[in-house]
């Protein structure tokens, strides 16, 4: 299938709104797989993450944008910022807001900065999650946020995860993505390279074994990943805790938790890269981590551009 390249669309668009309006869950429907993390926690999401969906005639770039929201320490800032980065960057915006909740604080935050745009992209108001809403109290709901978006271009009604509207809110996407060729090839689903999904996969580990010893406070850092040759790979990777306390809690007894954390974190690299691993990990303190900006920094969470 040889797309014509007269009339091929491709274009970024990018997914914002406040935090667990399910952005994620969305791209994941249409990727048809699970690149970005979902949770029922907020800020599941903390890097900018490109999905790409290639179809016949267009192809549309997703930027799934940690959720923008009032900011509570410099991580909550960082993804502010990258959050408003991106909508400088997107050909057409897609509002995601919750059908069954009234706006709140931080849906009006997120308006002001909509109107505060300079070249802003056409915006879509889509409002998620309307299998939790009743007909009656649909119509008020949708007129409280068509309120906040006067100039939304178009309004959608979606559910991520049952799947209805979504046919509509791609319609409408296609509908305002420019005429370009294809930015990527067909075949890249994502921007992510292997190490940032080992990175994640380990945090994932930590958290799974470590329940709710240790919560949020991992940060893992992949000092070395080196492909031996086309089956094998080494990687060394570092652990970062908040507090001294919490490092006997990772390492656990005799080395144990670690030991089982790297298990399993092995085992799902392997699955993911298709190679044999050899995991290295190590237990350091840094102190507060996510209030340093270079601690941000060396952890990955800079602010690149595309
Ligand atoms: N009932 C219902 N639940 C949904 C729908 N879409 C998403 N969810 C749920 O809402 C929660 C949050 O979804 P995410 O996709 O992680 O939200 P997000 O906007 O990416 O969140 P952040 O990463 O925190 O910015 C998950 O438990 C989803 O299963 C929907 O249409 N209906």
């Amino acid at each position: 299938m040889k797309p014509d390249p007269s009339s091929y669309k491709a274009g970024f668009v990018a997914l914002i709104g406040r935090p667990n309006v399910g952005k994620s869950t969305l791209m994941n429907a249409y990727l048809g797989q699970k690149i970005a993390a979902v949770s029922p926690k907020p800020q599941t999401t903390r890097r900018r993450q490109l999905g790409i969906l290639t179809l016949e005639n267009a192809q549309i770039i997703f930027m799934d944008t940690p959720g923008l929201h009032i900011p509570v320490h410099k991580l909550g800032e960082y993804m502010n910022r990258v959050a408003e980065e991106t909508l400088e960057d997107a050909d057409v915006l897609v509002w995601l807001v919750e059908a069954h909740r009234l706006p709140g604080e931080e849906d009006r935050l997120i308006a002001q900065r909509l109107q505060q745009l300079r070249n802003a992209p056409p915006l879509i108001l889509a409002l998620n999650k309307v299998d939790l809403v009743s007909a009656k109290a649909l119509p008020g709901q949708q007129a409280a946020y068509a309120e906040l978006a006067p100039q939304a271009a178009r309004t959608i009604l979606l559910s991520a995860t049952t799947g209805q509207g979504r046919e509509d809110l791609l319609q409408a996407i296609l509908d305002f993505l420019p005429a370009h060729p294809p930015y990527y090839d067909p075949d890249q689903i994502t921007d992510y390279y292997e190490r940032d999904i080992a990175a994640e996969l380990i945090r994932e580990a930590a958290l799974l074994h470590l329940r709710d010893e240790v919560p949020h406070a991992v940060a893992v850092r992949i000092d070395e990943y080196e492909e031996r040759d086309e089956n094998t790979a080494y990687i060394h990777a570092t652990l970062f805790v908040e507090k001294e306390s919490q490092k006997p809690i990772v390492i656990g007894k005799g080395g144990e938790m670690l030991k089982k954390i790297g298990t399993t974190a092995r085992m799902e690299i392997e699955a993911m890269s298709g190679r044999k691993v050899f995991l290295d990990l190590h237990v350091k303190v840094n102190k507060n981590w996510r209030n340093q900006p270079e601690a941000l920094r060396w952890l990955g969470y800079s602010l690149g551009r595309r």
